[in-house]
């Protein structure tokens, strides 16, 4: 164990990010008026090259204009191997309102993406006088990005959160699928028989949980490309959730419901952590360590998986 504490993760709520093309304005209304904690207007890749100025004006205009509520307002700039990328920022910087919250920044191979952004938006921000530091958010689609990823998460102050990219990450690693997130077919086991389907996006999850955990970084899943398919939407977030993320992309309306119930923490398993809470507040007052709930061990960690539950509920009802 480390003498260094696990810095806390930004306590704000993040279930679900809704994206939109900044090129199609007609939808950022609707956009604000959903559920979704986390609005991500689109430079990158939702958005035609010769759209790409168009797209900028747009989001400058709405960022001011469109009443976002209480929600994180992020755009997505265009990745540093673009000739794109020092415009979106520049133009942001001088044209958008405070509101702005955070800009994220794709496929990210290196801490050095971060240092360069982080210069540019520093330089951008004493020339323009703007009062609220701008964040960051990154995604990981690369395999650059994941083999670097823990110094990624520790690459700049301005960090708040990090996603997985299952498209992009799976063309960077040559994955044999042109699907985005969930179950692949040709992925299997068998057993007896039977095939089974194992999670290939497991290991590249864990190890951004594992980073974003050590540097106080939010972890939250991508995109889920089948928008027909909730079922595989809600499966595949939960497996999210059950690692340490804390949220998931949506890239329609129809997932923002989906996402948002799949993170946050149910009633039960709220009443559950209390239960779990008062029984080891009982077992200490006794001296003991440890105690049995429900026929199951529970100890001095059992508190913190608990007060994490208690915490993230109480977050999401005072958000
Ligand atoms: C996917 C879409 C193109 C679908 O749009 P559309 O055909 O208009 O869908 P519907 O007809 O079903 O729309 C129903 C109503 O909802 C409104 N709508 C549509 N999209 C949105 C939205 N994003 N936010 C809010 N409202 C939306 C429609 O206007 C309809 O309204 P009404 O007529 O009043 O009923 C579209 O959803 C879309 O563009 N989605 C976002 C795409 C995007 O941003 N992609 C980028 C992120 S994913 C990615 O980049 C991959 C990643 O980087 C990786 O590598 O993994
Ligand atoms: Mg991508």
């Amino acid at each position: 164990m480390s003498f260094r504490l696990q810095p806390t993760a930004p306590s704000r709520p993040n279930r679900c990010q809704l994206f939109g093309p900044g090129s199609r304005p007609s939808i950022f209304e609707k956009m604000a008026a959903g559920d979704a904690d986390v609005i991500n207007l689109d430079l990158e890749d939702s958005v035609a090259p010769d759209d790409k100025a168009e797209a900028r004006r747009n989001i400058v205009q709405a960022i001011g204009d469109v009443d976002w509520g209480k929600k994180t307002l992020s755009v997505r700039i265009n990745g540093l191997d673009t000739p794109y990328w020092h415009r979106d920022v520049v133009e942001l910087l001088e044209g958008a309102s405070d509101r702005l919250d955070m800009i994220m920044i794709p496929k990210v191979g290196c801490a050095a993406d971060l240092y360069a952004v982080d210069a540019l938006v520093t330089a951008m921000e004493r020339e323009t006088g703007r009062d609220r530091p701008l964040k960051f958010e990154v995604i990981i689609e690369s395999a650059a990005g994941i083999a670097h990823v823990e110094e990624i998460a520790a690459g700049s102050p301005r960090l708040e959160a990090m996603s997985l990219g299952a498209a992009d990450f799976a063309a960077s690693m040559g994955m044999a699928t042109t699907g985005i997130g969930g179950t692949q077919e040709n992925y299997y086991m068998i057993h007896e028989g039977q095939k089974y389907w194992p999670d290939p996006w497991h290991w590249a999850q864990a190890a951004i949980v594992a980073a974003c955990r050590t540097h106080g970084v939010l972890p939250v899943d991508g995109p889920f490309g089948d928008f027909s398919d909730d079922d595989g939407f809600i499966a595949q977030a939960r497996r999210s959730a059950t690692l340490g993320m804390v949220g998931k992309w949506a890239i329609h309306p129809k997932q923002v419901a989906l996402a948002n119930k799949v993170f946050t923490p149910s009633d039960e398993a709220v009443a559950e952590a209390r239960e779990i809470l008062a029984a080891m507040e009982e077992a200490k007052a006794s001296g003991a360590g440890a105690t049995v709930y429900k026929g199951r061990l529970v100890d001095i960690a059992s508190i913190k998986q608990a007060e994490g539950i208690v915490r993230q509920a109480e977050m999401i009802a005072g958000g």
